[in-house]
């Protein structure tokens, strides 16, 4: 067993224990805080921390799940429980609402949206009557559970701990699936984006917003458990003074990891009762002295520990035990059928792209049968790469039409061509730094796949989750890279890299696969190894685009070749004709020489 499953089972055993040991109350309150605010800091290390989305909005979260609870138990008299019910629904209402039109914002655009979504909330609570306006609401009911109230701190502090390491035991979980490595891939600020998913199949867009939603209802669930705690509601914690201080405790701790939000916590919660009293004592006067020295901290941490503090803490506990593979293979994905060899695979007819006045392709065609290695090459801004994106889905055709398979697919989309069998590399590798080998090729099973986040979190997702790894593993020895499994990708040379980036496209089990210039800055070893896995492939039957650059490798490998000049076909035909070219001499080689 994981030791430091061991570990997280003592945190809970002693978590558990604190409120029955002689732990003075103050110390309990204090727990209650960091756990209340742990939970807002989680959310903010899925959304911030590895989704790269800054929210100053969530305090205004906990304000939507505290004041649902509060105006209905007081009001209305219903139980809490339903009270949280409530306070959920609105809160996933308005987090999709909001994700809707904020997510879609890009750079600076989506935190100034959360703070300006965050004053809104704060002044209708304060502004409306049926909440008592800045006033709040009092003698909010204490919660009770299977007959107990759990008035006391102490009582509560168990409900707060036991919700708290849930949820982080279920953010723990959802990093490590199907779902979550898609998430772990998006962050634009580690290299990560739309486009790498999207060709694995998986909704860029739809991952966001169910990030921001689950961050949210953490937040929601945090206020919900505030208010029934402090037993009254008032606008000012749900605040954007509140929600710059959650987003701070996140960055304290380490925003990329999970137990960094409960690090954060604890000490913004006990530095700040130390700064208060300390403080206006130094200095003489009373005030809020304590916002300077969080804000100096900020700007240390950042330049000193951009990831928080977390990792000096994890780098004291025992490491991480290895993901272990089954034993006994077990039983592989589905596999689509393959196209008969020779049978037409794929079909660009008459294709042209313009960005503004600039004709980028302009009539290209070719047909790319089952089996055959088909090249694309040219020139500096011949129209190559765009050409790919084309096919690949990733730009939309000015005019022409794309065949594959027999289907149109122009118009279609990255996903619905990833669906119908199409794979691809990139010519700027697109691996996650810091996920394995082993797990960014499994990225590529996505559509062989089906487990969702609620099976993540509860682990019922681990019979298809070893199928998806068995099949990683499968592609990476397939490759040739069976003793790299555990590394993280980021430590690889360039050579391997792509090598793991053609594994992730094979892991998809694609019918076509498209190669952007896979031979760019390999050194000589790494191209003749790249180019004896391309050889295997064909010889498995597997058919291949390739766009590149390098002559010589292009020459040993493709059957056929089409060459492109200025965004239009030049000529088509074998290696040995277009070597032999007059007309493509002078076009390229020519240029190249
Ligand atoms: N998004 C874009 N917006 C405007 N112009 C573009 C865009 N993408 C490509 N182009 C232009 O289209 C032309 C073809 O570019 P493309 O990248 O397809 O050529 P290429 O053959 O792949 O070149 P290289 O080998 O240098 O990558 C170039 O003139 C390029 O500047």
């Amino acid at each position: 067993m994981d030791i430091r499953r061991y570990g997280l089972l003592a945190f809970t055993v002693i978590m558990v224990a604190v409120p029955f040991l002689p732990v003075p109350d103050y110390w309990i309150t204090k727990l209650n805080y960091v756990g209340l605010f742990g939970l807002v800091a989680l959310g903010l290390v899925l959304l911030t921390g590895i989704g790269g989305l800054t929210s100053f909005g969530q305090a205004a979260f906990a304000g939507l799940g505290a004041y649902a609870s509060a105006y209905l138990s007081v009001k209305l008299g219903l139980s809490p429980w339903l009270g949280l019910l409530a306070g959920l629904a609105v809160t996933v209402a308005v987090a999709l609402v909001l994700g809707w039109v904020t997510l879609r914002m890009s750079g600076h655009y989506l935190p100034l949206a959360t703070i300006c979504w965050s004053l809104a909330l704060f002044y209708t609570m304060g502004n409306l009557d049926a909440l008592g306006k800045y006033d709040g609401l009092l003698g909010v009911p204490a919660i009770q559970f299977f007959g107990i109230s759990l008035q006391e701190e102490r009582r509560i502090y168990l409900l707060i701990w036991l919700v708290a390491i849930a949820a982080a035991i279920a953010i723990t979980r959802l990093l490590d699936s199907r779902p979550g490595r898609i998430m772990r891939a998006l962050d634009v600020h580690r290299g990560g984006g739309k486009t790498m998913p999207e060709a694995m199949g998986a909704s860029t867009f739809r991952h966001k917003l169910l990030m921001f939603v689950i961050a949210a209802i953490l937040a929601s669930i945090s206020g919900w458990l505030f208010a029934h705690m402090q037993r009254s509601v008032n606008p000012s914690p749900f605040g954007i003074k509140f929600g710059i201080e959650y987003l701070f405790m996140a960055v304290l701790g380490g925003v990329g990891h999970v137990w960094g939000a409960f690090t954060g916590a604890a000490l913004v919660k006990l530095a700040e009762d130390q700064l208060q009293t300390w403080l206006p004592a130094l200095l003489g006067t009373s005030g809020s002295y304590e916002i300077i020295v969080f804000g100096v901290v900020l700007v240390l941490v950042l330049k000193f520990a951009p990831n928080g503090l977390w990792p000096s803490i994890e780098r004291l506990l025992p490491a991480r035990r290895r993901r272990a593979i089954p034993a006994d293979a077990p039983e592989p994905l589905p596999a689509r059928d393959k196209p008969t060899a020779g049978s037409v695979l794929l079909e660009v007819k008459d294709a042209r792209r313009t960005f503004g006045g600039l004709v980028a392709v302009n009539g290209v065609g070719f047909t790319l049968r089952a089996g055959e290695i088909f090249g694309l090459i040219g020139p500096n801004g011949a129209g190559k790469s765009t050409t790919f994106n084309l096919v690949s889905g990733v730009l939309p055709l000015t005019s022409g039409e794309v065949w594959l398979r027999g289907e149109r697919v122009d118009g279609k989309g990255a996903r619905e061509i990833a669906r119908r069998g199409l794979s691809r590399t990139f010519q700027h590798v697109k691996l996650v730094p810091d996920m394995t080998v082993l797990e960014n090729v499994a990225l590529g099973t996505y559509l062989r796949t089906g487990s969702g986040t609620l099976a993540a979190m509860l682990r019922t997702d681990r019979a298809e989750e070893a199928r998806a790894l068995a099949e990683a593993e499968r592609q990476l020895r397939r490759v040739g890279l069976g003793d790299h499994l555990h590394e993280l990708a980021g430590n690889l040379a360039l050579g391997p890299q792509r090598l793991v980036e053609i594994a992730r496209a094979l892991a998809s089990d694609p019918a076509l696969l498209l190669l952007d210039e896979p031979a760019a800055g390999l050194r000589h070893r790494e191209k003749q190894a790249l180019a004896e896995v391309l050889r295997q492939l064909k010889a498995e039957g597997l058919s291949l685009l390739l766009v590149e650059h390098d002559m010589d490798f292009v020459m040993n490998l493709t059957d056929r070749i089409l060459v492109m000049e200025f965004g239009t076909p030049l000529l088509e035909g074998t290696p040995a004709e277009i070597q032999a070219s007059e007309k493509v001499r002078a076009a390229y080689l020519g240029t190249e020489h």
